[in-house]
Formats: structure tokens, C-alpha cells, sequence
């Protein structure tokens, strides 16, 4: 049985529709990615999965659980880490900790979370001492403070500088390591690519496609953009005849050829053959930015 099941979910706001017909399940032990711009409805979605909306149509389950009629039951199993966590500033780490573990059934050790967390250092610093990593450290801790099934992880590594960024993402995959299904909420491509193992991508209030990222990528044309200068001229239409070889043209002085996996041999045993040096080569892998394009026909940022 799934651990998150959603089925054509509806939310509207007054005049304006946040999600329209969203449909997804969400496997237990996965990292769940919902991918999106800005607006795109992602946080109204994991809003209803929480609990904390309740959806004009459709119906959505958790753990077995409504999480509205059942979100007292929920908190326990499901744990939410907020956009922004607002917490008071003259507490120490361990007080903040102990203080939420305190609502729990059964509560994950504090000292072990600061440990898996990298928060140990901190244990008496005041909250508002704190770096802007070590905050959202702090804020996945809580998350994580009742020992749920299910985390849910929104906006994750917004504001955070690159390090950081990636230092968070191995705590996310510390977290799937202990067992508890991840689902997280990103605008960025690069950490729904490392850490998700399937993808949703919304727009403008539905899913546009659901797949692992590698699925989305292979559902680019062209997997490969070879581009160089050659050393003397070359005729396109001689390179699309080429095994792999999708599109090939010119733009200035350059080739730009589009094509598989076998593209790239091809190519370049096709130039040896003609005497001709590609001079600035470079090879681009479709890139999840590319699947998305093709899938909404715009760039994510
Ligand atoms: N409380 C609200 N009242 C009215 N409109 C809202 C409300 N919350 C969100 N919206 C609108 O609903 C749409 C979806 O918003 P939502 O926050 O779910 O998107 P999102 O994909 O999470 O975007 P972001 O990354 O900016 O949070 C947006 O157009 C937003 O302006």
C-alpha cells in the first residue's frame, strides 16, 4: 500500500485555483520530489497531505489516515518541516528539542538527532546564534523530533548558500537511510535530480509528468548536444546521416549536432575520416532543466 496516496486533488482560493486535478502515490521509503515554479501549487498540495488544508475535491490519504479528520493521529506519524520555522530566539538547541519532543508518543532521542544532524556542537547555542544552515538544521530536526513515518520537507535549501545546499542534501539522504519516506517540495532542478528517487513536476496546478529523473531526462529527444568548431567547413546534412545523429546545423562558426548516445562516436570517427579537427568541443547531457522545458514548454527559473 502506498504511504501517500492523492487522487485528483482540488484546491481553489476565493477566484483563483491552486491545484487542479493533482493524482500521485508515494511509495514507502522513496524520496518523493514535487518540482515546480513558484506558484505552481506545491505547497498547497503538501498543505492538504498535512492536514493543514482541506481540499475542495478529491481525496488524499496518509499512513491509511485522512489527514483531516484524522490529523491528530497524523502529527504523530508524519512530520512537516515548515517554510519558514519561527521558533523563539532564547532557546538553546537541546531546550528547542527537548521541548517538541516533549508532544510526541514516542520521540526520537534528541542527543542522537543533533548527532545525525551535525548539531551537537550547537547543543547550547541560542537558536538565533545560529548560521542560516544550522537553522534549517534545527527545523529538520523537528521534523524528524516524533520519529515519523513520513517527513515532509518544503523549500528544504531556499536561501542557503551552495555548501550548505549540499551539505543538507546528504542530511535528506541520512534521513531516507534511517528508513522514513522522504517527500520533498524544491524549485530546484539540481536537488530534485540528485536526491529524488521519482519526480512529480507541477504546473500551473497539475502534474505535468511523474517519473524518476533519469524517465524524465530520456523523455528529451536528444540526449546528447555535441558542439564544435571545425577546421574547415563541413555540411550539416552530411552529419544527420550519422548512426544516433538526430539534428545537426550550423550556428556561426560552429556545428551543433543533437543525437543519442552513439552520436558523439559517430561524429567525431565521421571528422577523423574527413581530416577535420573539432576545435572547442564540448558535450552536453540533456539535463532534467531540458526535460522540464520540454514538458512545460518554459524554464523553471
Ligand atoms: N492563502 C492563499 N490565498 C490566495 N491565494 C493563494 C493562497 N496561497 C497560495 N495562493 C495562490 O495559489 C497558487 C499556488 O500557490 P502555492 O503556494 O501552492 O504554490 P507553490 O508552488 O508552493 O509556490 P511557492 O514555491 O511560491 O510557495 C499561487 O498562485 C498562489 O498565489
Amino acid at each position: 500500500m502506498p504511504v501517500i496516496e492523492v487522487r485528483n486533488l482540488h484546491k481553489r482560493y476565493r477566484r483563483k485555483t491552486a491545484v487542479e486535478d493533482v493524482s500521485f502515490t508515494v511509495e514507502q521509503g522513496e524520496i518523493f520530489g514535487i518540482l515546480g515554479p513558484n506558484g505552481a501549487g506545491k505547497t498547497t498540495t503538501v498543505e492538504c497531505v498535512e492536514g493543514l488544508r482541506s481540499p475542495d475535491g478529491g481525496t488524499v490519504s496518509v499512513l491509511g489516515l485522512d489527514p483531516r479528520r484524522d490529523v491528530r493521529e497524523l502529527r504523530q506519524s508524519l512530520g512537516v518541516q515548515l517554510q519558514e520555522s519561527r521558533l523563539p530566539d532564547r532557546l538553546r538547541v537541546a531546550e528547542v528539542l527537548d521541548l517538541f519532543a516533549a508532544m510526541y508518543r514516542t520521540p526520537a532521542d534528541p542527543a542522537r538527532l543533533m548527532g545525525l544532524l551535525g548539531l551537537t556542537e550547537q547543543r547550547n547555542t541560542f537558536y538565533r546564534k545560529l548560521s542560516g544552515g544550522q537553522q534549517q538544521r534545527v527545523s529538520i530536526a523537528l521534523a524528524l523530533i516524533g520519529s515519523p513515518e513520513v517527513v515532509v520537507l518544503d523549500e528544504l535549501t531556499t536561501g542557503l548558500d551552495p555548501q550548505a545546499r549540499r551539505d543538507t542534501w546528504d542530511l535528506v539522504e541520512a534521513v531516507r537511510a534511517e528508513g522514513v519516506t522522504v517527500v520533498l517540495v524544491t524549485h530546484f532542478m539540481e536537488e530534485a535530480e540528485r536526491l529524488c528517487d521519482r519526480i512529480a513536476v507541477i504546473d500551473a496546478g497539475r502534474v505535468v509528468a511523474i517519473d524518476t529523473p533519469a524517465g524524465l531526462v530520456g523523455r528529451v529527444g536528444g540526449e546528447q548536444r555535441i558542439r564544435f568548431r571545425p577546421s574547415a567547413p563541413v555540411d550539416p546534412g552530411e552529419l544527420t546521416g550519422l548512426p544516433g545523429v538526430l539534428t545537426a546545423e550550423r550556428n556561426g562558426a560552429h556545428l551543433v549536432v543533437t543525437g543519442g548516445s552513439g552520436a558523439l562516436q559517430a561524429v567525431t570517427s565521421f571528422l577523423a575520416r574527413a581530416d577535420v579537427v573539432a576545435g572547442d568541443l564540448r558535450v552536453d547531457q540533456a539535463s532534467l532543466d531540458d526535460a522540464f522545458v520540454a514538458l512545460t514548454g518554459r524554464k523553471l527559473d
